[in-house]
Formats: structure tokens, sequence, C-alpha cells
């Protein structure tokens, strides 16, 4: 809020003669600063501002070559802030945002692109996305940098105010469970909320910069959860359901183990009869959420050999351990311990059904969620280049001046939009199928699209990476995004199935499909 003392107007001639450590004034945007008091306290040093071209100069271009923007914003610099310069109108300056959407060139996808066009988003989609990115600004993203940092679990608060607005049965994707809900504060109805909503809705979370709250906020849910919605009886979806859908309670899915990671078939928790139940044994690790979730949706092996899924739900003989990964502990990654811990029969997911199914028909939903926000993110990483490279001058230039740096952008870009391109197709059959013809037709193409969007990830990291020189391995100032986004990015292209995994499961599904009578 501009104050009295803001308003205040100087002529370039009076700040010039403020240029001494004691006596300190420059000039940023039009926008008056005192540095006296601030000088000696300045994390670049005192000497870069007492530096004859900075002090009591027009410091614009030095300083956007070294800070991001909201360093300004921050209450303790916005109170530097004595006035402005004669002639100054922010009128002036055009905005690079305009109705929540960046103006950055390919900064959005296609659709949200002014004078583009899309044959799946409806107004009512856009109407929907600027609710959501509107959220996630204001209610998610403060909690997510300050949860990523120091790695508590994301909020209560933040899950109360989703679950407000239903986000959390929204990322559940369409369904029954929707129904008799108000979602997005009524923008969209229940029976009319479609894939692309929910694809809506993953990108935006895709732009929070921070992957290990990301998974914190309830990742455990979305990929722990389907199974029970698509295959738990009437009464195991009343009992856990509602307190899940409203925030109150956390699912988490445990399939991985130390023994197997992406070989579901090879897991050995076991699982054995008893009257009315089972009784769980073993371990199980990378279980997203585990540490504070309250079910667990375990895969096991019955004793004859079978793989059973059930719900576990925390009490006696459970025990969680935090893993400290790549990224920060919000995501409460955990290592499981089940000891004799018995589950009725109404925890059983689908029974007389192949467990093995359950979990594998499971993961097209979550590797399609992966590649949704490792698409948003790739997307404001280049976004994050691109502005980089038009602030930050070297050699006398500007970087993007530089044909290396522009072919790394086009390289860049054109990743991004070739995965955006191919998600919203699959996203468009995912929308016409039924889960089984999902399962049967579009477990190869997801695993195709998640094995591009990932490897796309990484050569755009390292690729930004370049671009942002030391400032990319730096965790604070103007390549802080670009660092996290290179420590933590490996999550994607490994979990919900790693790389080589994805590329061989595509190849073998289109072998089994091969017509007998295709010949040279
Ligand atoms: C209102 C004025 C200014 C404020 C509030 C400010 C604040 C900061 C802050 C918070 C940092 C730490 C890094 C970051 O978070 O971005 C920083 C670093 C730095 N600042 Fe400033 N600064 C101001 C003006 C300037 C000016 C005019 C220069 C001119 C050259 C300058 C040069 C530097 C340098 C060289 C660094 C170290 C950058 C790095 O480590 O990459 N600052 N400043």
């Amino acid at each position: 809020m501009a104050s009295e003392l803001t308003k205040k107007v100087y002529t370039r001639e009076e700040v010039a003669k403020h240029r001494t450590v004691n006596n300190l004034w420059i000039i940023l945007d039009g926008v008056v600063y005192d540095l006296t008091k601030f000088a000696t306290l300045h994390p670049g040093g005192v000497s870069v501002l007492t530096d004859e071209e900075i002090a009591g100069q027009d410091a614009t271009e030095a300083f956007f070559a070294l800070h991001r923007q909201e360093v300004l914003k921050k209450p303790q610099y916005a109170r530097l802030r004595i006035g402005v310069i004669d002639g100054y109108s922010s009128a002036g300056q055009a905005p690079a945002i305009v109705d929540g959407l960046s103006l950055v060139p390919y900064a959005e996808p296609t659709w949200l692109r002014k004078g583009f066009y899309s044959p799946y988003f409806s107004e009512n989609h856009r109407r929907f996305q600027i609710a959501v990115r509107k959220f996630v600004d204001d209610v998610i993203f403060p909690d997510a940098q300050a949860r990523e940092d120091d790695g508590k679990r994301p909020s209560q608060a933040v899950f109360d105010a989703m679950a407000e607005v239903n986000l959390i049965a929204m990322r559940m994707g369409p369904g029954k469970h929707l129904e008799g809900r108000v979602l997005m504060n009524g923008i969209v109805k229940p029976e009319e909320f479609d894939q692309f909503h929910e694809l809506i809705i993953w990108q935006e979370l895709g732009r929070l910069h921070a992957r290990g709250y990301s998974d914190g906020l309830g990742t455990g849910t979305c990929i722990g959860l389907p199974p029970v919605l698509v295959f738990g009886s009437p009464e195991l979806k009343a009992a856990i359901l509602p307190d899940i859908l409203n925030g109150k309670k956390f699912i988490c899915l445990a399939v991985t183990e130390a023994f197997a990671g992406s070989d579901v078939a090879g897991i050995k928790c076991r699982a054995s009869r008893t009257k009315g139940g089972w009784i769980v044994n073993g371990t199980k690790k990378w279980i997203t959420n585990g540490s504070f979730a309250d079910y667990f949706t375990v895969a096991c092996r019955s004793d004859d050999g079978k793989v059973v899924v059930l719900v576990v739900t925390r009490g006696e003989g459970v025990t969680t351990k935090l893993i400290k990964t790549a990224y920060s502990t919000a995501a409460g990654t955990s290592y499981i311990t089940f000891d004799n811990v018995f589950v009725p029969d109404l925890y059983h997911v689908g029974p007389g059904r192949d467990g093995l199914q359950v979990v594998l028909s499971n993961f097209n939903h979550e590797r399609w969620v992966i590649i949704s926000a490792s698409v948003a993110w790739q997307r404001i990483v280049t976004e994050e280049c691109l502005k980089y490279v038009t602030q930050r001058k070297v050699f006398g230039n500007t970087l993007g001046s530089q044909a290396v740096v522009r072919s790394k952008l086009a390289a860049m870009i054109s990743r991004v939009e070739a995965a955006q391109q191919w998600l919203e197709n699959i996203t468009y059959q995912m929308s016409n199928m039924t889960y089984a013809e999902q399962a049967n037709e579009l477990a190869g193409p997801i695993a195709f699209c998640k094995l591009f969007a990932t490897t796309s990830a990484q050569d755009t990291a390292r690729d930004a990476v370049q671009v942002f020189g030391g400032r990319g391995i730096t965790k604070s100032g103007m390549g802080k995004f670009i660092e996290h986004y290179h420590r933590t990015l490996l999550i994607d292209s490994i979990g919900g199935g790693a790389e080589d995994v994805m590329g061989d499961l595509g190849v073998r599904q289109a072998l089994r499909k091969m017509p007998k009578s295709a010949r040279l």
C-alpha cells in the first residue's frame, strides 16, 4: 500500500545528491529508495551500492540483473521507498500478468493464450482455472514455501480450506464421490466436472515450486483412495471416505518395498487369513504421506501367493518412520512396518478380484497425475528462463542475445509444448473411456507420455541450470526455483514407475497387440 512518503516526488538531480554511504538513495523503476540505514545490512555488500554508477542513480537494470522482483515486495524492503521520480506513472508500465495469466510467451498452455483455440477446454474450464489459480496462489503457495523449507507436513488449515471448496474430492477425478458437493463455490456442477477440470487442478498445483510439499498435500490420498473408490465395498467407503474427502483423515498407497520397487509382483509383505479378516506382517518403503496417514492401502501377498489389497488402519502394530529424500520431508515419505496387524474383511479392497490388477489399474491415474504436474512445472521453469535471459546481461548484452542460450530455450519450449499436447490428447481419451477401457487401452500411451515428460523435465532442468549458471545451483536469489527443480525433479522419473520400466511396459503392450497377420 502506498504510504504518504512514497507519494513524494523527486527530480533525478535531487536523488543524485545522495550518493555516500551515510546518505544513499537510488531509483528502481521510477521509485526512489533510501538505502542509508540498509546499506551495511545489504546481503550483497555495501561497496556495490556505493559504486558511482549505482549511488544516487537509476539502478533498475543493475538491480534486476541480480534480484528477483519479489525482493522489493518484502515488507522490510518495501519500507525503504521514500517517493517517486518526477513524471513517474505506474500506468506507463505494461503489466506482465493480465487476468491472472502470464503474458510471457509460452508461459501458459495454448488453451489459456489469447488468440488461440482448444478443442477440449470450455468457458467453464477457464472460470474454474481462474478460481483454482487464485486459491493456489493465495492459500497454498505461502504455506508451500514455508513447509518445503522447515520440512513439516502441510498445515491443517490448508487441508481445511481445500476441503471447504471440495478440492480434495475433486482431485479424485470425476465420479459419484462428487455427488451433492459444492465444487469451487459452485463454479462447476458435480455432474459437469470432467477430466479436464481435474487436469487444471494438477497443472495449477504444479506451479508451487515446492516438490516435497506438493506430495505432502495429500498425494497419498490421490493414489491410495482410488482403489477404494473403484473396488471398495459400500461399507468400506462409508467407513472411511467422508473424513478423508473432508481433509480430516489421510490415506496413502503402500505398494513399494525395499525388496521390490517398481516390481509389484515381487512384494513380500504378508497377509495371512484369520477369523473375520487378515493378519499383516511386513514392511513398505518410500510411502508418500505414510508418516502422517491414518489409513494405508497395502498390497500384500496372501498365503496362496496371490496379491491382496487391504486398507490398514493406523494403530497397534503399525510403525512409520520418516525417510529423508532429495526433496522436503513435508512429503511425509516413510518406511512402514506392520507387525501382526489385524485387518477385518470389510477392509479388503476388491474381494474376489486379482489384487495385482487392482494395483496395476490404479497406476494409470497416478502416472497421468505425475505427467500433468510435471509438464506444468516444466512450463514455469521455461518461463523463469525466458525472464532471466531478458533481464540478465553478460558481456555487455542480454543472455538472450547468445545463440547458444536461444537454442536451449528452443529445446525447452518444444519439449513442454509437445508434452502438453500429448497430455491433453490422453486426457480426452480418459474422458471418453471407462475405467476398464483405460486399463486396457491407455496403460501403454500413459507410460510413454510419462517417460517423455520426465526425460524432458530432466533435459529442461539441465538446460535451465546452464542458463542460470551459478544461480541455478544456489538455494536463494534469482535461481532458487531452478536449483529446487534440478534437485528434486527425479521423484517424477521414479514415482509411479521408473522411466525404463515405463518404456518397456509400453513396448511390451504394443508387441502383445500386434496383429498375427502383420507382415512386412
Ligand atoms: C532496494 C534495494 C535493494 C535491496 C532491497 C536489495 C536486497 C538484496 C537481497 C535480499 C539480496 C540477497 C539475494 C536475493 O535474495 O536476491 C541481495 C543481493 C545482492 N545485491 Fe541487492 N538489494 C538492493 C539493491 C541492490 C543494488 C542497487 C545493487 C547493485 C549492483 C545490488 C547488488 C547486489 C548483489 C551483487 C547481490 C548478491 C547477488 C548474488 O549473490 O547473486 N543490490 N540484495
